[in-house]
């Protein structure tokens, strides 16, 4: 069953087109590696994507999106901050929630973070960080998983653990990520961009991590080993 159906849009920024005629279908239970290089368009399809299945896709962004001065529970509750009105989201903020408290101290041990649920943000390491964006994201109990790189500051055995995770705790994901290894082994399809356009679109158990260094066109023959460095 189709998750989500592109059909010859034209996606960018203002009057910038980045992918134009665009066609794309997602299926529901699919998950999809998203690649390309640094200006390809992965996170300008993301934001089409996010915007069309809007409350139904749980969404982690690049850089993270925290709030550095609020605390890892603060930042993980923003998650549900639309489940509840307002006045009880400012009670929150200055008395946490007792059930939340509890349910977000769960997830967060999950995710290798427990001693922290009171610790504000900026004073987390840039992988702690990560994860906590991580568990915001899960914290939002959505059917689909968006992530634009949401891997990025994690070691490889970390990245593991945590996409096991969410893919778990997701019927459907699509991530845009720059470890090939992961991409391959870990998702069902990858999707690759390159100048503008869909470049590869193939079931990952058909792809070697060569095949995926023509999405890369100024990194040389040495991605390839690239991508092996930096995967798991
Ligand atoms: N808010 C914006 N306004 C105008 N142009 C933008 C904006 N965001 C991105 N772009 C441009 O759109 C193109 C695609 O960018 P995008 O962020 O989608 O790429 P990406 O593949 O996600 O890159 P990265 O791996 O570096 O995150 C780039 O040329 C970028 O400069």
């Amino acid at each position: 069953m189709p998750l989500l159906e592109l059909d010859r849009v034209d996606l960018g920024h203002g009057t910038q087109v980045v992918l134009p005629g665009l066609s794309l279908t997602f299926e529901a239970g699919e998950r999809v590696a998203l690649l390309g290089q640094s200006g390809a368009g992965k996170s300008t399809l993301l934001a089409e994507i996010r915007r069309r299945l809007d409350s139904e896709a749980a969404w982690c962004p690049q850089g993270h999106g925290l709030v550095p001065l609020l605390s890892v529970y603060h930042n993980v509750y923003m998650g549900r901050l639309d489940r509840h009105g307002a006045l009880a989201n400012l009670i929150n903020l200055l008395k946490p929630r007792q059930e939340a408290w509890q349910e977000i101290g769960l997830l967060v041990r999950e995710l290798g973070l427990e001693g922290l649920l009171r610790r504000p943000v900026e004073q987390l390491s840039g992988g702690q960080r990560q994860r906590v964006a991580i568990a915001r994201a899960l914290y939002q109990q959505r059917s689909v998983f968006l992530g634009d790189e949401p891997l990025a500051s994690v070691d490889p055995h970390q990245a593991l653990r945590l996409l096991a995770r969410i893919q778990a705790r997701h019927t459907s994901s699509i991530i845009a990520l720059h470890q090939h290894r992961l991409a391959l082994d870990h998702f069902d399809r990858v999707i690759g961009l390159r100048g503008g356009q869909v470049v590869l679109d193939a079931p990952a158990r058909e792809l070697t991590l060569a095949s995926l260094d023509a999405l890369y066109p100024d990194a040389g023959p040495s991605n390839h080993e690239a991508g092996v460095a930096a995967s798991t």
